[in-house]
């Protein structure tokens, strides 16, 4: 049993020939079983891309409060815009975490019939005026998209289906492009608060990029928490709970955290979750007479929505439509 985080190169799979795709995914099969974290290099996004998506990210965070809070999330009822510190609490048993966030969702314009006929998790995305953010900020969302489809054609083939098996899954995704800041410590850091509390994420899978800085953390099986590898050039992904459920088990979600870091903190994530009216449904190579099916079918939007239900529970009891990503 592997209990460090592996480190797969991605470019035989996206080179497309069937041996590549086999060797990396037994190389993804197994972290998703064993660790539920696995960094990827080689994975095809351009470092530039992300370093521009970067220095956006720092250049909105450093505006003002009054600024930022124009864009809040509160006025979209469909989880994008700007959450401000100590909004969230990840680990409701301590205090709320100390970070703050924007988020992007699936680029819909106003007029698209799903935003018209105000479906779940379909909005328009609020914008920072500042030059070049927006295009920045989607050619990552696109490319990450891309990473996230590859890694479930490997995920697929270690799991005895069609390699495209996802794809229609995943083709108008309720995915979410975040971009994290962590105040440095000492700042007001409560007893117990966290720059995270410790979570699993929601969806199919995360692409994390990072500054740098130390600050994440990640549960191993056997309890003992490990500070997350920088990888260099490279992104830290992890296995969320919907993909958990849909392989039954096989693939195992993660406890994480954020520490308030020593400096401040720059993180980029992307949170794939897969198409609102996507079946999850125990994948037939992961139901065997030792493994029965341990979860009823449910769709896409209404297992993210219970998630989030319960999460926010504490808050607005019968309120939020729509999430924060975790
Ligand atoms: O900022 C990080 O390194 C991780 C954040 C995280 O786990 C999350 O937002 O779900
Ligand atoms: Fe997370």
């Amino acid at each position: 049993m592997t209990t460090d985080i592996p480190v797969i190169d991605l470019a035989p799979l996206r080179r497309g020939g069937a041996a590549g795709l086999k060797t990396v995914a037994r190389q993804l099969g197994q972290a998703c079983r064993e660790v539920g974290f696995f960094a990827v290099t080689g994975h095809g996004i351009d470092s530039d891309l992300t370093g521009r998506v970067f220095a956006a990210s720092r250049d909105f965070f450093a505006r003002s409060a009054a600024e930022k809070t124009a864009l809040s999330i509160t006025g979209s009822p469909h989880n994008r815009g700007y959450v401000g510190i100590g909004a969230e609490t990840l680990d409701t048993t301590r205090p709320s975490d100390l970070k703050e966030a924007f988020n992007i969702g699936l680029d819909l314009p106003a007029d698209h019939p799903e935003v018209v006929a105000g479906r779940p998790f379909r909005g328009v995305n609020l914008w920072p005026g500042i030059p070049g953010w927006r295009e920045a900020m989607l050619a990552y969302f696109d490319a990450a998209w891309r990473l996230g489809r590859q890694l479930h054609r490997g995920f697929a083939s270690d799991l005895g289906l069609d390699p495209d098996h996802f794809e229609s899954r995943l083709d108008a995704p309720m995915a979410i492009l975040r971009l994290l800041h962590y105040p440095p410590r000492p700042g007001q850091v409560a007893p117990g608060q966290m720059g995270a509390g410790t979570h699993t994420d929601y969806g199919n899978v995360t692409i994390l990029a990072t500054d740098g800085v130390a600050g994440l953390q990640v549960r191993r099986r056997d309890g003992v928490w490990l500070d997350a590898p920088a990888v260099d050039g490279g992104f830290l992904c992890n296995i969320g709970d919907c993909l958990m459920r849909w392989t039954n088990d096989v693939y195992v979600s993660t406890p994480h955290r954020v520490q308030p870091p020593e400096r401040e903190r720059f993180s980029v994530v992307f949170f794939l979750d897969p198409n609102p009216d996507a079946r999850v449904e125990s994948l037939p190579g992961c139901v065997t007479p030792d493994r029965p099916a341990r979860y009823p079918p449910v769709l896409g939007a209404d297992y993210l929505q219970s998630r989030l239900d319960a999460t926010y529970a504490h808050l607005a009891p019968r309120g939020r439509a729509e999430p924060s990503s975790a």
